[in-house]
């Protein structure tokens, strides 16, 4: 068999394009030691794009290196179509494709010719570079100069890069960072078409709406650690919904929380000094407006008070709600409140 068709086959054996098991790492810094990544486990399923969750600094881009022999694990175990990392990377990595960081492009050169000259540099055949600027959808501005592009397109000739060697698996790493609603579209329905012609996407992020629309799998992590994985609808589903529920934004929390106990209601503490509140299990009836009422009783005035929907921002802010929390001590103070319609996008970017 083809060495090509041998990989092929190997993939569809396979059940996952990438499992990681009880991962960890961690820093010496002048400070003292950082653990980054502390016992590890992920899943990601051959085919489809699986996203990758956590709040910033919870390890993802550290895991990531990893997964590409970029740094070194402290232990655990790294397996790339079933290939063990570090050790069988070369076996694997022409079947991988990453964006980590931001690639060089020469801005005075078009997009077409800053691939060809990468393809001549990896050794790819020459007719990739059509095939590929077309994947991205970039044919048509492929003469224009790199400089003139919008920074979506910019990320899509990252993509584009990253498909010359056409590669079984591909890991973004936040491809939507700094990027406009319009930009984080492009970039969603790039992963979705790779996706649906046979590529493992993996996607790393902490935007939320970039991920629910796109992917079939998640994993969410915190601190390093495994939180919740499974199929997106799987995972709303297990969500802890417990009825209706209202996220509140109060100047002090933890005396609204004080407040509604008494009178039947459950304040779960979210990021920004929000609290997610909801009758507690014993109690019949919800009424939003009977917590304004109990609140401004006691001059607290409630900012804003959105009804909460069972979708993956609720999901991942209940479980990462402590490094929130932790977070927020020394963050500054809370936006103001999210617009609504089209601006929800930019509010699904956690902080
Ligand atoms: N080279 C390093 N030396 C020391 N600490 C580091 C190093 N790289 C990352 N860290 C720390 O490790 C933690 C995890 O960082 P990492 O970049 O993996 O997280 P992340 O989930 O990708 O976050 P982000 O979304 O902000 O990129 C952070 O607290 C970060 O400051």
């Amino acid at each position: 068999m083809p060495v090509n068709a041998a990989r092929r086959a190997l993939a569809q054996e396979t059940a996952y394009a990438v499992e990681v098991s009880d991962l960890r790492k961690t820093y010496r810094t002048r400070k003292g030691r950082f653990q980054a990544v502390g016992g590890l486990d992920l899943k990601v399923p051959v085919g489809g794009v699986h996203g990758f969750l956590g709040p910033n600094g919870s390890g993802k881009t550290t895991t990531i290196r990893m997964m590409l022999g970029l740094i070194t694990a402290d232990s655990g175990a790294i397996r790339i179509f079933d290939a063990e990392i570090p050790g069988a990377l070369p076996q694997v990595i022409g079947r991988v494709g990453a964006i980590v960081e931001q690639p060089k492009f020469f801005p005075a050169f078009s997009g077409r010719r800053n691939l060809e000259l990468l393809a001549t540099g990896i050794g790819a055949p020459a007719r990739r570079v059509g095939e590929v600027l077309d994947e991205v959808g970039l044919t048509g501005r492929d003469r224009d100069r790199f400089r003139t592009y919008s920074l979506g397109m910019k990320q899509r000739l990252a993509i584009a890069a990253t498909l010359l060697k056409d590669p079984d698996l591909l890991i973004f790493d936040e491809p939507t960072n700094g990027l406009d609603p319009a930009g984080i579209h492009e970039i969603r329905a790039t992963m979705r078409g790779l996706a649906d012609r046979g590529k493992t996407v993996l996607v790393s992020s902490h935007i939320l709406n970039e991920v629910q629309q796109v992917a079939d799998t998640v994993s969410i992590i915190g601190r390093g650690r495994l939180l919740a994985e499974g199929e997106v609808g799987e995972i709303l589903a297990g969500a802890r919904v417990g009825g209706p529920s209202v996220r509140v934004l109060v100047a002090d929390p933890a005396r609204a929380a004080a407040v509604l106990a008494p009178a039947g209601f459950t304040a779960h503490p979210l990021p920004e000094g929000r609290l997610e509140v909801r009758r507690a299990d014993d109690q019949p009836g919800f009424d939003p407006a009977q917590i304004t009422w109990l609140l401004a009783q006691q001059g607290l005035y409630v900012a804003e008070l959105v009804p909460v929907r069972a979708d993956l921002e609720s999901v991942f802010l209940d479980l990462t709600a402590e490094e929130h929390l932790g977070a927020s001590r020394t963050a500054p103070p809370p936006p103001l409140p999210p617009a609504p319609g089209p601006a929800r996008a930019a509010r699904e970017e956690l902080r």
